[in-house]
């Protein structure tokens, strides 16, 4: 069509423009009108050519491959969907969970997803709690966790799981509501510590041997007129070597620490044992291994445990509980 506009209608335009003017003149009408359509049609190419490339990245300039076919071929109808050109640049960034999370003060909810925990067991744990997760995020929360229960934590980074487990732990500032441990209610900040035990997400920078770390956390609980369990089976259990106790934690790798420290926490047989990501380090054979310790635990026990894993919520879970943000 263009080539047709540019032989034809320059000498038809040039007829109409200026009907019986001299041959030389017509001529040079007739150039410029050349002129002007193929820089036109050279124009309307160049925006297609740039609406086409800009149709194959998004609004942050990454490439876009929804554009394109499985077989790589062009959706054209896409492409020339022209509403959607300019919408392009105002579509909104998908906004990924985390920062919706971490920076609206709408208020978070904490709820029960599942529970296959079958009834029966005596409760444990009775704790309604209510703060604000960073500064400005409230949050309120009643948890019953019974006797051989593993209550699940999930939701996405940032959305408050360590927060929550340090309420329960007492280890930071919550409004409380009365809360009760094998149906007695507790006011002391260094009872409920000792009975409902926090263990670390990060690999803590801790001084001398694992040896020496279970030593100081038996005594603590010499004080609770009960003695810690031996180590070593527990260790052997979850793939520890027993020689490991003597190797100061500077040498320990990121695994072996967090699998050492589980095995330090479950030897005290807390009643609750609140547990962050604890296994988070660990390769698929280590995790099951810890897995199977946390399923076949003495009674009389429960354990809270936030993961970023919905499976291992379904091999150890008794409920799950999910973050959602609230209107
Ligand atoms: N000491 C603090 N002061 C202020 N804000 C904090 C503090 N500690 C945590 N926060 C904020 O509270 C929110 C929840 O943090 P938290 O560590 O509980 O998240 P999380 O769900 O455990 O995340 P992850 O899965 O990454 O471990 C985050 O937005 C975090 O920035």
């Amino acid at each position: 069509m263009n080539v047709v506009g540019l032989v034809s209608i320059p000498g038809m335009m040039t007829g109409q423009i200026l009907g019986g003017a001299p041959p030389m003149k017509a001529a040079r009408y007739q150039i410029v009108i050349t002129f002007l359509i193929s820089g036109c049609s050279f124009a309307a190419l160049c925006l297609i050519c740039a609406f086409t490339i800009q149709a194959f990245f998004d609004e942050r300039g990454r490439h876009d491959d929804s554009e394109v076919k499985p077989q790589s071929r062009l959706n054209i109808s896409k492409l020339l969907d022209f509403s959607k050109w300019p919408s392009r640049k105002t579509q909104a960034v998908p906004a990924t969970s985390t920062p919706l999370l971490a920076d609206s003060a709408s208020p978070l909810a904490l709820q029960k997803t599942w529970d296959k925990s079958k009834d029966g067991g005596g409760l444990i744990l009775d704790l309604p709690l209510e703060g604000l997760v960073g500064k400005q995020r409230p949050l309120k929360v009643h948890f019953k966790v019974h006797d051989g229960e593993v209550l699940c934590m999930m939701g996405p980074s940032g959305a408050g799981k360590s927060t929550i487990l340090k309420w329960i732990a007492d280890l930071s500032a919550s409004v409380w509501g009365s809360r009760t441990l094998r149906g007695q209610e507790i006011s002391s900040p260094q009872h409920w510590r000792r009975e409902v035990l926090y263990l670390h997400q990060i690999k803590a920078p801790l001084p001398g041997t694992p040896k020496s770390f279970a030593q100081v956390v038996s005594k603590l609980w010499v004080n609770a007129q009960r003695n810690a369990l031996p180590l070593p089976p527990l260790l052997q259990s979850i793939g520890l070597d027993e020689s490991l106790l003597e190797r100061p934690w500077s040498e320990l790798s990121g695994g072996e620490s967090q699998r050492m420290m589980f095995a330090i926490a479950m030897a005290t047989e807390p009643a609750c044992l609140v547990l962050d990501e604890p296994t988070s380090a660990l390769d698929e054979a280590s995790k099951r291994l810890v897995e199977e310790v946390l399923q076949k635990r003495g009674k009389d026990s429960c354990i809270i445990l936030a993961t970023h894993d919905p499976k291992q919520a379904e091999r150890v879970g008794s409920a799950l509980w999910s973050f959602s943000v609230g209107p």
